[in-house]
C-alpha cells in the first residue's frame, strides 16, 4: 500500500460537457503546482482529437455510433496509460483525469485500474442545470476549441447542445457510496462530500469549496518608495520616502478610474510602508500579517552589497536557487508561498480586492495567478509606483500594468549567472591547453561582473 510519503491521487472529473470540468482541472493544477505538489492534467478530449481528428459533428458522440465509441474508448485508455506512466516515471503526486466519466461502468473501470497501481481516486462531479451558465461556458470556451475551428458560432453552439443531449441519454450521477467524491452543484450553491479522509484530498476539496466564478478584478501594488528602498536596504519597517508619499496621494485617483462603480476592499500588510500607502483610500481595509515582506533574518536592514561581503556563501547560494534559499533566521520564497496560502484562498472567495504589499509577497501571489514556475517566481518584475490589474478568465488571467508618473528607485536584482570558483577556473584553463600544448578551441564561461 502507498505510504504517507508516496501518496498518489487521481482526481477523476465527472460531468456532462460544458459543466466547467476543464476549468476546475486547470485551477487545481495551478494551485497544487504553486504549492510545490507535482500535478498534471490528462484531458481525454485532447487524446480523442489526436486519435479521431477534429471537427467531429454531434453524431460522433451518439452512443449508437459504434466506430466512434471504440475510438473514444481508445482515447480514454491512452490517457489512462499515460497517466499511470507519469505517476511511475515522473513520480507525480496528483493527476487530474479530465473527461465526462458519466457512467457507473466507466468509473468502476477507472477505479479498478488506478487501485491496481496504488493510486487513490477522488471523483469530482460538476452538476449544473442552469441554462445561462451552460450557454456562457459554451460561448466562452467551447466555441474556440479546435473542434469548431472555422465553423459559424451559432451553428457550433447548436451542434454542441446536441452533443450534450447524446451524453445525457446515458449519464449517471455519482451515487457510488463507497467512492471518495465531491459533487459541486450549480457552481457553488451546494456541495456533497463523501468519504474524504486524506490530508491532500481534504485540501483539494477545501480549495474547490472556495472557488466561485463571479467576475472579479485583483489589483496589486507595492507600497510607495520607502526610506529603506532609497538607501538600498532590505527588510525593516521604514516610513515612505517623500516620493513614496506622493504615490500614496496619487493612488486613489488611479484606483477610482479603473474600478468604476464596483465595490472594493483594500488589504495591506502590517508594515508601516503599506499602511501609509493605503491611507488616502476610502474603502474598507484589512491588515494581514501574512502579507508582510519576506523575513530576511540576520540580513534585515542590510544592503545586498553588505550581505555579499558579510555572508558571501549565503549570497551565492541565494543566486543559485532563489526560491529555496532561506535567510539565516528568516524565510525562503518557498516558506512565503505557504504563508500566503490562506490569502490566496480568501482571494478566490472575494470579488474586487486591492492588495498593497511588498516585492516578494506580491511575486508569490502574482505567480499563482499567472502560473509562473518556482524558478521564475522570485524574478518576476513588480516595479514600485505601478498598479498591476489581473482579470481572471476561463483558463488564465489578463494583466495590465498602470505606471504612475512618480520616479522611484529600481529595487530589481536580476538573476546572476552561476559563479565560477577559482578552482573551476583553473581546471577550465588547463583543459584549454591540449596534450601538445596547443590552445584548444574552448571558450571560457562568462564571469559575472
Ligand atoms: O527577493 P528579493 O529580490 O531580494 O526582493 C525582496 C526584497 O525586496 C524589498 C526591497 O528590496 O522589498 P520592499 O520594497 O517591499 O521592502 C526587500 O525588503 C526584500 O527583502
Amino acid at each position: 500500500m502507498a505510504t504517507r510519503q508516496d501518496i498518489r491521487i487521481a482526481c477523476v472529473m465527472v460531468g456532462l460537457p460544458a459543466r466547467g470540468k476543464t476549468y476546475i482541472s486547470t485551477k487545481i493544477r495551478r494551485y497544487l503546482t504553486w504549492l510545490g505538489i507535482k500535478t498534471q492534467v490528462f484531458n481525454v478530449g485532447g487524446y480523442r482529437q489526436r486519435l479521431a481528428g477534429l471537427n467531429k459533428p454531434h453524431t460522433f458522440f451518439d452512443a449508437n455510433n459504434s466506430d466512434a465509441m471504440n475510438q473514444r474508448k481508445e482515447a480514454a485508455e491512452a490517457a489512462m496509460k499515460d497517466m499511470i506512466q507519469w505517476f511511475e516515471k515522473e513520480k507525480g503526486t496528483v493527476a487530474i483525469y479530465d473527461a465526462t466519466n458519466g457512467t457507473r461502468e466507466r468509473r468502476a473501470w477507472l477505479r479498478q485500474e488506478l487501485a491496481a497501481h496504488d493510486i487513490e481516486v477522488l471523483f469530482i462531479e460538476s452538476l449544473c442545470d442552469d441554462e445561462k451558465v451552460i450557454l456562457a461556458n459554451i460561448r466562452d470556451v467551447k466555441l474556440s476549441s479546435p473542434d469548431y475551428e472555422g465553423i459559424n458560432p451559432d451553428d457550433a453552439a447548436k451542434d454542441f447542445m446536441e452533443r450534450i443531449e447524446h451524453y445525457k441519454e446515458f449519464y449517471e450521477t455519482l451515487t457510488e457510496d463507497d467512492y471518495t467524491y465531491i459533487k459541486l452543484i450549480d457552481v457553488g450553491k451546494q456541495y456533497v462530500i463523501n468519504k474524504v479522509h486524506g490530508y491532500l484530498e481534504s485540501k483539494i476539496v477545501y480549495y474547490l469549496m472556495n472557488l466561485h466564478v463571479r467576475p472579479k478584478r485583483i489589483w496589486f501594488s507595492r507600497h510607495g518608495e520607502s526610506q529603506f528602498n532609497l538607501e538600498d536596504k532590505i527588510g525593516g519597517d521604514a516610513d515612505l520616502s517623500p516620493r513614496g508619499q506622493m504615490y500614496a496621494d496619487a493612488l486613489p485617483e488611479l484606483i477610482e478610474k479603473h474600478l468604476g462603480d464596483r465595490p472594493l476592499t483594500v488589504w495591506t500588510s502590517s508594515m508601516k510602508r503599506t499602511i501609509q500607502t493605503a491611507r488616502h483610500l476610502q474603502y474598507p481595509k484589512k491588515h494581514w500579517k501574512a502579507l508582510d515582506e519576506l523575513n530576511t533574518g540576520v540580513c534585515d536592514g542590510m544592503t545586498y552589497q553588505e550581505i555579499e561581503e558579510q555572508y558571501p556563501e549565503d549570497f551565492a547560494r541565494r543566486d543559485e536557487d532563489k526560491f529555496n534559499y532561506r535567510y539565516r533566521g528568516g524565510e525562503s520564497y518557498r516558506d512565503l508561498v505557504l504563508r500566503l496560502e490562506p490569502v490566496i484562498m480568501e482571494l478566490e472567495r472575494h470579488e474586487n480586492i486591492l492588495i498593497i504589499a511588498h516585492q516578494a509577497t506580491i511575486r508569490c501571489m502574482y505567480a499563482y495567478f499567472m502560473n509562473l514556475e518556482h524558478d521564475e517566481l522570485p524574478y518576476a518584475r513588480i516595479p514600485l509606483h505601478t498598479v498591476i490589474e489581473l482579470v481572471p478568465r476561463a483558463y488564465g488571467c489578463e494583466e495590465k500594468f498602470y505606471k504612475v508618473n512618480i520616479e522611484a528607485v529600481d529595487t530589481y536584482r536580476p538573476k546572476v549567472p552561476p559563479r565560477t570558483t577559482s578552482n573551476q577556473l583553473k581546471e577550465h584553463e588547463t583543459s584549454r591547453i591540449g596534450a601538445s600544448g596547443e590552445i584548444a578551441d574552448i571558450s571560457l564561461p562568462v564571469l559575472p561582473l
